[in-house]
């Protein structure tokens, strides 16, 4: 397997790379790449970690090196926001970036899966749509927007409210990942929740990236909960590509057209991508609720992607 990071020298790009070394399996590669000088650096850093990973790091013009036959690229290349600011803050220069890398991927390694941390995610993800669908080679079963830390962060806010050991707990969290678009099924735990206490908690799934951003103070938003959310949503589609079967995760992808065009969706992995979109099931009238609420503010977000790119790279081509 080999496994392109691009973003690598950020808060998120570092703590994710170091959970690759250490996690991926024997003999893959892992290529670091960001505009930070000191990206050779981090590699050097972790290949003294002792595993069979090889990771070498790339800077300044050397992305489509880094890129090159990839099997995986995982891009948190980007601004973060600071307090006072909301994710959709970030758009503008986050699609530029976006934009530049997603060209790179499309001559290095067409056939990769991606998964694009950066935010905000409900929008870069039809960025990185309709540019692969103007350089002719888009595959839905392999563009994936990661919003692994809403489930993760799901599964810790439960277990402290229930007081019970989170691991095991399975809890699809659908829609997008920003404030209300975020909507975590509660419902299908299996666990009674009040009314109150359902909604608590949805709120808290919600804000709790705004919880990190104020706690940082102007330091930037999560990085190490994060680098591990993004480590798991990784190695979870190495295994798929590798032919593991049952491999299941909740991500942001192209749904068909049944939500929004895209929408966070359970999702079963495989050797192709995206091997199955799974049944979502019922909703409790609470979230049922909040699912109509959400869907007209991702569209905007969605259409706020598509006019970007129609407008500054990909006017003649077909929208989503
Ligand atoms: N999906 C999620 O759940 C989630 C969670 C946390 C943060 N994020 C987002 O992830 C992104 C990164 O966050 P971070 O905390 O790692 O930020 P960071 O500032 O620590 O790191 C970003 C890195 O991107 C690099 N970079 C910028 N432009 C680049 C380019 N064109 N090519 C290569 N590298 C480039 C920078 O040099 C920097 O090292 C932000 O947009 C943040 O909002 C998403
Ligand atoms: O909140 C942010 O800006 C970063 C990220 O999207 C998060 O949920 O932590």
């Amino acid at each position: 397997m080999k496994v392109a990071v691009i973003g690598a020298a950020g808060g998120i790009g570092q703590a994710l790379s170091l959970m690759l070394k250490n996690r991926l399996p024997k003999r893959s590669h892992l290529n670091l790449y960001d505009l930070a000088p000191m990206t050779p650096g981090v590699a050097v850093d972790l290949s003294h970690i002792p595993t069979d990973v090889e990771v070498i790091g790339y800077t300044g013009d050397d992305l489509a090196v880094a890129l090159d036959d990839a099997d995986v690229v995982m891009i948190s290349a980007g601004v973060a926001r600071k307090p006072g600011m909301d994710r959709a803050d970030l758009f503008e220069i986050n699609a530029k970036i976006i934009q530049g890398i997603i060209e790179n991927i499309a001559q290095a390694c067409p056939n990769a899966c991606i998964g694009i941390i950066t935010n905000p995610v409900n929008s870069m993800v039809p960025v990185a749509k309709q540019v692969l669908q103007a350089k002719g080679i888009y595959n839905k079963a392999k563009l994936f927007g990661v919003t692994t830390l809403d489930v993760t962060r799901a599964k810790t806010f439960v277990g402290q409210v229930k007081k019970i050991d989170p691991k095991p707990l399975r809890i699809p969290v659908i829609g997008g990942h920003s404030g209300v678009t975020i909507l975590p099924l509660l419902s299908q735990l299996g666990i009674d929740f009040s009314e109150q206490e359902a909604k608590q908690l949805t709120e808290h799934i919600r804000d709790a990236g705004t919880e990190v951003v104020d706690a940082k103070a102007g330091g930037g938003s999560a990085t190490l909960s994060m680098g591990q959310a993004a480590g798991a949503f990784c190695l979870k589609l190495v295994d798929g590509l590798l032919g593991k079967s049952g491999i299941d995760l909740c991500a942001y992808i192209d749904d068909g057209g049944q939500y929004a065009g895209f929408f966070a969706l359970p999702i079963e992995l495989g050797v192709n991508g995206i091997e199955r979109i799974r049944e979502v099931g019922p909703l409790s009238d609470y979230e049922a609720s909040q699912l109509e609420q959400l869907l007209p503010i991702l569209q905007a977000e969605i259409t706020q992607a598509i006019q970007w790119t129609t407008a500054n790279c990909c006017g003649d081509k077909k929208s989503i």
